[in-house]
């Protein structure tokens, strides 16, 4: 791990060059999850950003001071929980590392975090980060393990907050754990979230806009847009540009720099993406193209969890690849007539993780972002994620934020101070 790094220091300016320190972090990362060097790298700036962000925090936190009748007054004071717990799912290593222990520690927390047994390596990279930069010994652990071991975290008494990134069943379960010592919990859970692409959209854009909303890290990201609702008027056409982009994309070695996508996380997880395709074909969707294992022509690929992306037509609302999270790069694409229409449809799902609309109707965005139950909103764009912007769930995708100043809230408490400036009332008359 130690000759991965090439130096230490988190460095100001944004998208650094492809050597050093983080461009050796993205390499491990590539090797961790088998996502694209190229994403990596985005991935670990915006690790980065979220040290330097939370760390600019640090010294702005501050209570309120209240006046009181007779010159008697109040304060507040912002304090840490304790020790908090993070919990991490594998498709973002090292960048959930950061968003949960930078803010945990700016609030004067420590942290005990666990990674995906999948993806143990770069989180172990982190605490050296931190132990390098002087954070003291003991304030930034990282524990390897999997369900039982997170079983244990979370019912050991002495942890103040549990935060958790992962999926809905495994999120019911923390909370329940979380339940019985009345520990804070934070749950960032899984989606299926709706993108609503308008006849008045600026094409180009919404095409491109699905493609960032599907085949990010294989489609292995929580907030993807999969359920693609494309006005009736522009579908034949939104469909033959999704479907030749999706064509084009270069799938193959994840380390090389033209690459764009790389492989899913296990053979198991493989499978059951292709599952999901084979079910969605039997329920009446059309494949328009991929939703197949993948073998790149590099001989040391052979073997590799690859699949070619995949757009579904010809999906309606009740089929299960339209109601379930596949968390694969698979597309499922719906017609719609009306914005009222598309909104029951949107909302009808026990998930509210993300959404996003498609229109060059300022108020129409508006009033489409007001109404979709969900904790992200993206307009013309999808999947941007800067430090400064909240993110998290509605519904059963979570509750709880991370990122932007909020977070702030759920990694320290506050205390009440209350102070008499005259004398105590003699309320019992003795
Ligand atoms: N909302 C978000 O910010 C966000 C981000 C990334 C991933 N996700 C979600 O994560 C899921 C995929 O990740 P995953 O497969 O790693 O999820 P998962 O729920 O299987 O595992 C997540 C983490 O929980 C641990 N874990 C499993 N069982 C546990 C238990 N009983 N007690 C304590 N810890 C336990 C795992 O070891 C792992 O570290 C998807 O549903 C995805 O949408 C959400």
């Amino acid at each position: 791990l130690k000759a991965a790094k090439g130096g230490v220091g988190f460095p100001s300016s944004s998208l650094l060059p492809m050597t050093g320190t983080n461009y050796n972090i993205a390499k491990l990362e590539v090797i961790n999850n088998g996502k694209s060097i190229t994403e990596a790298r985005v991935d670990i700036d915006v690790s980065w950003q979220s040290l330097e962000y939370y760390a600019g925090i640090a010294g702005t936190l501050a209570g309120q001071h209240i006046q009181l009748p007779g010159g008697s007054f109040a304060y507040t004071r912002r304090e840490a929980l304790g020790v908090c717990v993070g919990i991490g799912a594998w498709n973002y290593p090292f960048q959930i590392a950061c968003w949960k222990s930078a803010p945990a520690l700016a609030c004067g927390n420590a942290m005990v975090f666990k990674p995906s047994p999948f993806t143990a390596v770069t989180a172990v990279i982190l605490a050296e980060i931190y132990k390098e930069a002087g954070v003291p010994d003991g304030l930034f652990n990282v524990v390897q393990g999997g369900a039982e071991t997170g079983t244990l975290l979370c019912n050991h008494p002495g942890v103040a907050k549990v935060s958790f990134t992962g999926s809905v069943p495994t999120g019911k379960k923390i909370m329940e754990m979380s339940a019985k010592t009345v520990k804070q919990v934070t749950l960032e859970l899984g989606g299926k979230s709706p993108l609503i692409i308008f006849k008045d959209c600026e094409l180009e854009n919404a095409v491109r806009g699905a493609l960032m909303a599907n085949f990010l890290t294989q489609g292995e990201v929580c907030c993807n847009g999969t359920r693609v609702y494309v006005q009736r008027e522009i579908m034949p056409v939104f469909l033959e540009e999704v479907v030749k982009r999706t064509k084009a994309i270069s799938i193959g070695d994840p380390l090389l720099e033209d690459t764009r996508m790389g492989a899913l996380i296990t053979r198991q997880h493989l499978d059951k993406v292709l599952g999901f395709v084979s079910q969605a074909k039997k329920e009446g969707a059309k494949v328009l193209c991929g939703g197949e294992a993948f073998t790149p022509i590099e001989p040391k690929l052979k073997g590799g969890y690859y699949m070619s992306p995949c757009v579904l037509d010809n999906c309606t609302d009740d089929m299960t690849c339209v109601k379930e999270e596949i968390f694969g790069p698979v597309m499922s694409v719906m017609p719609f007539d009306t914005e009222e229409e598309v909104l029951k449809r949107a909302n009808n799902t026990t998930f509210g993780l993300a959404s996003g609309v498609f229109t060059r109707d300022i108020s129409r965005a508006h009033r489409v972002a007001e109404n979709l139950q969900a904790g992200t909103c993206f307009i013309n764009n999808y999947n941007i994620s800067p430090v400064e912007v909240p993110f998290g769930g509605y519904k059963q995708s979570g509750f709880g934020r991370e990122n932007g100043q909020v977070t702030i809230e759920y990694y320290s408490q506050l205390k009440t101070v209350v102070v008499e400036m005259g004398a105590v009332d003699d309320y019992f008359n003795c």
